[in-house]
């Protein structure tokens, strides 16, 4: 995570500063291939579509705010809900494809399209309802609910609304044949390494042996400790899944998402199996606010669905060796030992202490998470 800084001075909350490659984030969105994805996604969809038109009691005649609206659907679909005014903030040039869309659609007396970072433009009103699109993988990875929060700071009304606005992190045990490729990955890579050893030493007269630790960890550090996209089947969860993160996102602060740290204690529910990780996913919920609570709640699940996936996926933390699980105790019991290093432990420590993961959120891609 990078170092925090104040853009425009205005405001007394703080940006966040995303680092070298915060130009290729944005130039990703920039194209329409990639709008066209999202815009793919049915599960993505449906959950704000029906967000907005089952709750419309909170946009009728109301002022808006889209966090970047990319391609303007969720501004557009907020105008047809019936909202006064729509403030649809993009930072890539999609604002222009955007500003066609709404022209097209008929629109442009109500959604306004502002091209420019929501940290950096002004509005001429606090807004009612804010929306936003703003998940990463895993939730956090790439997200921009830095921007949202800033923007909720400076622009919602203290009566408004966040869509979505509830927001839950997941960790499931399961099984997966990606332990056996990647390991097999690493060990490609090192014969490979060990051919370059001997041609370097032949060809050019310079012997490399001293480097082969090293090499060898930067490689496991890549193949074997690096988490993964994934699209899970249900059958791959072999464990209560348990939350590790919970964001009410009318309050949540931005020191709240820079990291997450959770103990995880998961029960084994299959046997004659293997342990291989962990996978991680999160859902979102439409629930209104307290004081003005939505009147058909709508969640948004990225979780593992043989036939309704996103374009989330999961995202895979494995774990070298997997455990060969027979029965149950015994396979909760051998992981921790192997994970903790411990003496025996009783079984209500390894019930409570399973494994301990290090997120750093909202980094930016190439899209690795280190644990
Ligand atoms: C995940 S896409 C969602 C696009 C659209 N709202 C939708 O639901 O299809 C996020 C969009 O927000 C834009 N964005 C990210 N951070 C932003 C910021 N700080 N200010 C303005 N736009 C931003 C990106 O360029 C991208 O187009």
């Amino acid at each position: 995570m990078g170092s925090r800084s104040v853009n425009g001075g205005a405001t007394s909350a703080a940006a966040v500063d995303k680092g070298v490659d915060f130009a290729n984030y944005f130039c990703t969105y920039g194209f329409l291939y990639h709008q066209k994805e999202m815009l793919s996604d049915r599960v993505r969809m449906d959950a704000y579509y029906n967000s907005i038109f089952e709750n419309k009691h909170h946009f009728e005649g109301k002022t808006v705010l889209d966090v970047g609206t990319g391609s303007g659907i969720l501004a557009i679909w907020s105008a047809q809900a019936g909202a006064r005014k729509v403030y649809a903030v993009e930072a890539t040039k999609m604002a222009e494809h955007a500003r066609e869309l709404v022209k097209a659609n008929n629109l442009q007396d109500v959604v306004e399209v502002i091209e420019g970072s929501m940290e950096d433009v002004t509005l001429p009103e606090q807004v009612d309802v804010i929306i936003s699109e703003w998940m990463g993988y895993f939730l956090l990875r790439e997200s921009m609910l830095d921007s949202v929060i800033f923007a909720r700071e400076r622009w919602l009304k203290p009566s408004g609304v966040m869509y979505p606005s509830h927001a839950r992190m997941w960790m499931a045990p399961i099984r997966s044949g990606l332990v056996d490729q990647k390991m097999n990955d690493y060990e490609d890579a090192m014969n490979d390494w060990y051919g370059f050893v001997n041609e370097t030493e032949s060809c050019y007269g310079v012997d490399m042996r001293v480097l082969t630790k090293q090499f060898s960890e930067e490689q496991r550090k890549y193949y074997l400790k690096t988490s993964m996209w994934n699209n899970l089947h249900p059958n791959q969860v072999i464990g209560t899944p348990v939350i590790i993160k919970e964001i009410d996102c009318s309050t949540a602060t931005i020191n709240d998402i820079l990291t997450v740290r959770a103990s995880i204690s998961s029960s084994i529910t299959a046997e004659n199996t293997r342990l291989c990780g962990f996978a991680g996913w999160f859902d979102v919920h439409f629930r209104g606010s307290h004081e003005n609570p939505a009147q058909q709640e709508i969640e948004l699940t990225t979780a593992p669905n043989e036939d309704f996936g996103t374009h989330w996926g999961q995202q895979v933390f494995l774990l070298h060796p997997p455990t060969v699980i027979r029965s149950i105790t015994s396979a909760i019991c051998k992981q921790v030992l192997h994970r903790m290093k411990l003496h025996p432990p009783t079984f209500s420590q390894c019930l409570q202490k399973c494994a301990t993961f290090e997120f750093p959120c909202m980094l930016p891609r190439p899209m690795r998470i280190y644990w």
